[in-house]
């Protein structure tokens, strides 16, 4: 689907200022939970602890904003985010379904978007849903789209978002379901030396990865998260979170992870899945 370029115009330095917001989880009933957690509740628990960030430019969200694809989750995600009072740019995660997303956002006003530009900046968000499957995979379209905006734009900085991890976190169980043509990925990228970070969800967990100059960055779920370097399916009973970025003029990232009280919601420790 071809999507308007959105213009955001940076503070006086030239900086640029983020929320992202991943892996909502959202289910139409408010009492339901994912492992525990009721998942509206754990996130509007993050929008409330995010409302500090009163500068920011936009909240980045990285896929998986529904757990049951029903259109009233996607019409919560709207409702909650709009408190922020700031633009809410999006992609699909493998839990999404776009038949569904894509009319929801859009009727409430988020709009459809790949490319977001700055006169030092721009953020591609990329599609690396293969519906049906956790795993990830990018089309030739999505490619075209990563490859198009990159040559137009060498001199930007860029970020580009994308659901599926790049890069295995050392848990065998979820890096099965990692974006498959990773490489193929990292080749494309490899000779843009404007490209300064990869940004995804999906991994439930904060990390951040140098290799080759580039930076690969995951962020905690608004609900459940994922125990780091565990082979097997494991829960981790840090609370749920959401991150702060600020992409500098100088084409810098400076970034932190922020979770709410960890006291206020608690996983089924013993789950073995979903
Ligand atoms: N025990 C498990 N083993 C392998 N995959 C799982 C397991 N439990 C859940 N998953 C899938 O792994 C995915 C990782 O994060 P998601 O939120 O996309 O949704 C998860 C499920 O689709
Ligand atoms: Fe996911």
């Amino acid at each position: 689907m071809k999507s308007k370029v959105v213009q955001l115009k940076a503070d006086p330095q030239g900086d640029l200022a983020f929320l992202q917001i991943t892996d909502t989880h959202l289910f139409a009933d408010r009492q339901k939970d994912l492992l525990g957690i009721k998942t509206v509740q754990s996130f509007e628990a993050v929008v409330e602890h995010a409302s500090k960030y009163k500068h920011c430019h936009a909240v980045l969200s990285t896929g998986d904003l529904s757990q049951d694809h029903s259109a009233q989750s996607y019409l919560d995600f709207c409702q909650h985010i709009k408190t922020l009072n700031l633009p809410c740019y999006w992609l699909p995660g493998n839990h999404d379904i776009q038949a569904v997303m894509l009319p929801n956002l859009l009727a409430e006003g988020l709009a459809h978007t790949q490319v977001i530009e700055s006169e030092n900046w721009q953020i591609i968000l990329l599609d690396s849903q293969v519906e049906g499957v956790p795993h990830g995979l990018l089309s030739d379209t999505q490619f075209a789209v990563l490859e198009k905006t990159l040559k137009k734009n060498p001199n930007k900085h860029t970020l580009i978002c994308v659901h599926h991890h790049i890069l295995p976190v050392g848990s065998a169980w979820l890096d099965q379901h990692i974006m498959k043509n990773n490489h193929q990925f990292l080749d494309l990228i490899a000779p843009f030396s404007n490209v300064v970070a990869v940004l995804s969800g999906h991994v439930h967990q904060a990390s951040d990865t140098l290799q080759d100059g580039v930076r690969f960055i995951t962020t905690p779920s608004t609900c459940v998260q994922f125990k780091p370097n565990s082979n097997d399916f494991a829960l981790d009973s840090v609370a749920p979170g959401y991150r702060y970025l600020k992409l500098k003029a100088s084409g810098e990232i400076e970034t932190v992870v922020e979770r709410i009280d960890k006291d206020a919601f608690s996983v089924d420790a013993d789950a073995t899945g979903y």
